[in-house]
């Protein structure tokens, strides 16, 4: 493959595409829905985010030579048959990991003010402690809040800290999924909450799902939870998106259309790791650093704090998961176009920056708020 004057096929919902991928050669941008062999004629490069199926039918009789996703899920690329056919391909695990972590604490923040409960009164379940999981149980033990850590393939590598997942069902206040979707292997996670285990969950539980919406049978989640709403539905993916059942919709505290990723640090990350991956397959000297590319995101939010600021308070000033579901809801009121207005909503999506980039100033946080904030994630100068 040549190293400059590529024809690069790129979904048009990838940040810092030209910034990176530019100086490499030439870039067609086209929705990653409609991607399709026709426009693959020409390309060397192709670049998607999760919503293009990367497969046989989609790369047959087509020179693309190196594949990246901007994403650390990989359920939608067929990977075995990239490699059969020597195709190049990076993901980008980790990339938007932190953005999850802190849309999760966003979310759990906000139900624990309206429930008036503490966090660390909880004990609170991790099925799926990678990237994702990990720089949740990180923050949250950081606060001083019990954990139950479910990962069988970390298990089985011999690692230890794991419980069964009927036993985190059993014993968790608070249920969060991080698994990656899939059907195969050991531990298949495709429905892995499903009709026969719900019921484990405890009474008044709360319930999230930010890893993939097949993780759990969203029928059987909509039949239980008509039987059992005293659990809190917080969901930011859903079984057969771009559409979502309404009906399930309706029952959640707060649903999102599969944005807990979508900080535009996480974004560009995401980017500058398929760029650097494909400059290191290429034997090319990357050109651009990721604080480069950070330090043209724009500004960095303030946060001017007057002091008596709770952690909440803060943790909200920079993401409030209230407008996002608010946007979501009605999105869903016009059932004919729900599938379209989920993606727009994707495309469109506000700048959200992680709390790293939050500059804090005003009064001086308490000793006790000072570590809540450390913990979380925030930098304090
Ligand atoms: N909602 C979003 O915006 C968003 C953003 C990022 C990632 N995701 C999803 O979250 C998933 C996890 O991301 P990650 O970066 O932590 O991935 P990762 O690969 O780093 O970690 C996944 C972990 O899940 C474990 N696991 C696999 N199968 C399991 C099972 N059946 N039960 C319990 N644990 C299991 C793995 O051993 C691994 O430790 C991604 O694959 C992606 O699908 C969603
Ligand atoms: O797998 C991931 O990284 C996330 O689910 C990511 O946020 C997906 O975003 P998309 O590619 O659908 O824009």
């Amino acid at each position: 493959m040549k190293s400059t004057g590529l024809n690069i096929v790129a979904d048009e919902n990838i940040p810092a595409l030209e910034r990176l991928f530019g100086h490499l050669g030439e870039i067609r941008k086209l929705p990653g829905r409609t991607i399709q062999n026709s426009d693959l004629q020409h390309a060397d490069l192709l670049l998607v985010r999760s919503v293009t199926r990367v497969d046989q039918t989609l790369l047959e009789d087509t020179p693309v030579r190196f594949v990246g996703t901007a994403t650390i899920g990989t359920d939608h690329i067929d990977t075995d048959w990239l490699k059969r056919n020597n195709i190049g391909f990076s993901s980008a695990p980790g990339c938007n990991a932190d953005a999850v972590a802190e849309y999760v604490i966003s979310n759990l923040l906000l139900v624990a003010g309206e429930n008036d409960f503490r966090l660390t009164d909880k004990v609170v379940g991790i099925v799926g402690v990678g990237n994702v999981g990990r720089r949740l149980q990180q923050r949250l033990a950081k606060l001083g809040v019990k954990l139950l850590l479910n990962d069988p393939p970390r298990a089985d590598a011999g690692e230890k800290g794991f419980v069964a997942l009927s036993q985190l069902l059993q014993q968790a206040d608070i249920i969060c999924l991080h698994t990656p979707l899939t059907k195969s292997g050991s531990h298949p996670s495709f429905h892995l909450l499903n009709e026969d285990n719900l019921d484990l969950i405890k009474p008044g539980a709360i319930l999230l799902n930010a890893g993939r919406g097949p993780v759990i049978d969203n029928k059987a989640l909509l039949d239980w939870h008509c039987k059992r709403n005293d659990v809190t539905l917080l969901l930011d993916v859903w079984e057969a998106e771009p559409v979502v059942d309404a009906h399930l919709a309706q029952r959640v505290r707060i649903g999102t259309p599969h944005i807990a990723g979508y900080s535009l640090d996480g974004k560009i990350r995401g980017t500058w790791m398929l760029y650097r991956a494909f400059c290191l397959q290429q034997n090319i000297v990357p050109q651009i650093e990721l604080s480069d590319c950070l330090a043209e995101a724009g500004p960095e939010p303030e946060v001017q704090l007057q002091g008596g600021e709770t952690l909440t308070d803060i943790v909200h000033a920079i993401y409030q998961p209230e407008a996002d579901f608010k946007h979501f809801m009605d999105s869903l009121v016009d059932a004919e176009s729900q599938p379209l207005a989920f993606d727009l909503l994707r495309k469109n999506y506000p700048v959200r920056r992680e709390f790293v980039a939050a500059k804090l100033s005003g009064a001086k946080p308490s000793a006790e708020l000072a570590e809540q904030l450390s913990a979380v994630g925030f930098c304090l100068d």
